[in-house]
């Protein structure tokens, strides 16, 4: 392991990188090839808008921290980070052969072979052992994340700061619901009912294992709404089909050891990396040898890819077709997104076959395989995913009946799209509200012009390819990357003040409160990366389950919305059951749960305004609640709390709408007396910011403790370096 002090000291001035080609992307950062000028070494920089990433800036900086922390041969580590106006530039190691997605793509698009999945995995494995360890999840396991070096040396990057980069629009809110990309996703990560540990990471890596079987993850032709249906509907996939047979039986057991939907029944990292599946690994020159030689540059792959996915979407338009190509462009690109059409959960659901349990495409669906990419039109990849009913327990036409009866219940309500109404309903103050289905942002090719707030993208990656290949250019060139008038903060040490140091003091005072409207998740509620249980949803909200209502008839309560058992319609109930509608009412419940942290947002803001120090430092975060400053809070939590209430209501009629006109005894809180009920709201969310006041304040210990350590480790540099003094002034 590379020991902290041996390290060069990498410059945290951004005049003293070149920055060459693009050689990646994500949802809100690009990587660059770049050269370190003093220490003439190549290197990779990713630069994230910090603009984008605004309502998580304490989230940046604590990943960005952990990412300095963690040190193992297997992970990707930043060499230093620094801002550079809006962006924060996190230098790495350069891993020239680039992802294995990226090798996949050029040069396999049918997979790899087994010894060469084998040496992939265990390396990756070897680096979830040492993050579990350490308490953390990576969260984003998959094969655009592994990243291989000319030598073979493999590394599983994107740990940290990955999570950031959700945290704009509706991935903020997607964020608050859950992380991660939805193919790779665990179902308990969807759910979100009990909260989930590093168990999901180890249902990530089984994805990723067919992933690099296959070419293409599980499901990643499917819209992300039918990804999280199948996912939670159907058996899990695994290597059980006619194409798998190359594979060995000890592979196919490690994948279905993997992806177990229990988490408990999953076997830890350190437990998996002893499977007799690894004893089929090899070395990094085998590697190297098998999949990295005769690789055109990084830079120049990137580019064909991306020429490929222009013309995907051109194709798209030009077709009519662009929805369902769209999702696949979506998930070619490994990116998140929503898209809450109910015909898609009815198309999901159509594709059930009952009669053989397994599912296949439409015509349409093949001819835009076959148009986009080759990975699909091969017969096989016709029928991919079996659909097991048995596990599900239920007839396909059931479940099929059960989203028509979802659709009848909230579509008089709303008309199109009654998900992204809840949404939008529940979410206020979002700049990139007006979109609701912006999923389809990141799809479009040099999307700056969604994200009016920054410099654009767009001119960004303009300057970055206008002359192709190699074009090189002084970091100090702007590139969008906003020199001028900037204030630059070194933060090659990773202190967190330093980290964040774009805004000044008086940016923050005078600013905090239009900023934190328009970034209103500013504390985000999920954890990053942090080894804790996620927060069950019901310890914001009011509890989901069955209890005794006053005649003794069992009734189902959601948040301020109780249904009696014995005199819903038939349908109605139906509906309710749905495991559709059960993961709509989660979102509804966690996007309330998300606009409540807003208000905690609010009160702190409110609370700290007195103040004449900058809320963003390390143990300043945590609210004082005064009654003066909780009162603008609570004001505006009474307003939300209308507008929830106008929705549940329409909700209810909605699903009022369904059962017979005999059936009247659905009830909710919103038909007592209003002043009440308010009332009792405002009690119990003042005791939901007293609960997490208490956890800020074990956060706020937590990350002190951190800021020791790291101190600890700057003295330890201060004392190596003045040790070496002499020495070079006797030279
Ligand atoms: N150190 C590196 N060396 C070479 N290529 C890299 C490096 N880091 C990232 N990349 C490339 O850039 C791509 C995007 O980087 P990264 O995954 O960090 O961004 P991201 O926004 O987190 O992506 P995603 O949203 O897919 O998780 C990667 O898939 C990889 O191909």
């Amino acid at each position: 392991m590379e020991h902290a002090l041996l390290r060069r000291r990498f410059p945290v001035d951004p005049n003293e990188y070149k920055l060459y080609e693009e050689i990646g992307e994500g949802v809100s950062a690009t990587v660059y090839r770049a050269l370190c000028v003093s220490l003439d070494d190549e290197v990779a920089i990713k630069v994230l808008d910090l603009e984008k990433c605004g309502s998580d800036l304490d989230g940046i900086r604590r990943e960005v921290q952990t990412m300095s922390l963690l040190d193992h041969p297997n992970l990707v580590r930043a060499h230093c980070s620094f801002t550079n106006g809006h962006q924060l530039w996190v230098v790495m190691p350069y891993m020239a052969a680039g992802s294995a997605l990226h090798i996949m793509k050029t040069s396999f698009p049918e997979g790899f072979d087994e010894p060469v999945i084998a040496t992939l995995l265990r390396e990756v494995l070897k680096a979830l052992v040492y993050l579990h360890s350490q308490g953390h999840i990576h969260r984003d396991v998959k094969a655009g994340n592994i990243l291989i070096d000319t030598n073979g040396a493999v590394k599983l990057g994107d740990f940290g700061v990955s999570a950031c980069m959700f945290d704009t629009g509706n991935r903020q809110r997607a964020r608050n619901t859950f992380v991660g990309t939805p193919c790779w996703m665990a179902p308990e990560v969807m759910q979100q009912l009990h909260g989930y540990d590093y168990k999901a990471d180890i249902w990530s890596f089984g994805i990723t294992a067919l992933e690099l079987a296959h070419g293409h993850a599980p499901f990643s032709k499917y819209p992300p709404m039918k990804v999280l249906l199948m996912t939670l509907q159907n058996a899990p996939p695994g290597l059980d089909y006619e194409r798998d047979k190359r594979f060995s039986k000890s592979f196919k057991d490690l994948v279905a050891t993997c992806l177990v939907k229990d988490p408990r029944k999953r076997p830890s990292s350190e437990k998996l990396l002893k499977h007799s599946f690894f004893k089929h690994a090899r070395t990094s020159e085998y590697l190297a040898r098998s999949i990295v030689d005769g690789l055109p540059p990084l830079g120049e792959r990137f580019r064909e890819l991306k020429a490929k996915e222009a013309d995907l979407l051109l194709n798209n338009k030009l077709g009519g077709e662009s929805k369902e190509q769209l999702s696949q462009k979506e998930y070619i690109r490994g990116i998140s997104g929503w898209n809450f059409n109910l015909e898609d959960l009815k198309n999901a659901a159509a594709l059930i076959d009952s009669s053989n349990g397994t599912c296949h495409y439409d015509v349409r669906d093949n001819k835009v395989k076959d148009g986009s990419q080759n990975t699909y039109s091969e017969p096989e990849h016709i029928c991919e995913e079996k659909v097991n009913h048995v596990a599900s327990g239920r007839p396909a036409e059931d479940e099929i009946q059960e989203v028509d009866d979802l659709n009848d219940a909230l579509s008089s309500s709303f008309p199109s799209r009654p998900l992204e109404a809840l949404k939008s309903c529940f979410d206020v103050g979002d700049a990139d509200d007006a979109d609701p289905t912006a999923t389809d942002s990141s799809l479009r090719p040099n999307d700056g012009s969604v994200h009016t707030q920054q410099l654009p993208k767009s001119e960004h990656r303009k300057s970055a390819h206008c002359n192709g290949e190699n074009l090189e250019r002084s970091a100090s060139v702007p590139l969008n990357l906003g020199n001028s008038g900037s204030h630059k903060f070194p933060s090659g040490s990773l202190i967190p003040e330093q980290i964040l140091s774009p805004y000044t003091n008086a940016d923050l005072e005078s600013g905090r409160d239009g900023f934190r409207q328009k970034n209103p998740s500013i504390r985000n509620r999920s954890g990053p990366l942090l080894f804790r249980p996620m927060k069950d949803s019901r310890t914001h909200l009011p509890a989901v389950a069955p209890e005794e209502s006053s005649d003794g008839k069992v009734v189902r309560r959601k948040g301020r919305f109780q249904v009696t058992s014995d005199n819903i319609s038939q349908k109605a109930r139906k509906a309710l059951n749905c495991p559709s509608i059960k993961v709509t009412m989660q979102y509804a419940l966690n996007y309330a749960a998300a606009a409540f942290n807003k208000i905690l947002v609010a009160s702190s803001a409110c609370s700290s305004s007195s103040s004449s120090r900058t809320s963003l430092q390390i143990g300043e975060t945590r609210p004082n609640l005064k009654s003066s400053g909780i009162l603008p809070a609570l004001q505006f939590l009474m307003q939300q709390n209308t507008m929830q209430k106008e929705v549940l209501s329409r909700l209810i009629s909605s699903i009022e709408d369904t059962s017979d006109a005999s059936d009247g005894s659905i009830t909710s809180s919103s038909q007592s007396s209003g002043a009440f009920v308010k009332e009792k709201e405002l009690q119990s969310y003042v005791i939901h910011l007293q609960q997490s006041v208490t956890e800020l304040t074990e956060e706020v210990q937590r990350l002190k403790l951190r800021n020791n350590q790291l101190e600890q480790q700057i003295g330890a540099l201060s004392k190596t370096d003045e040790r070496s003094q002499p020495v070079d002034n006797q030279q």
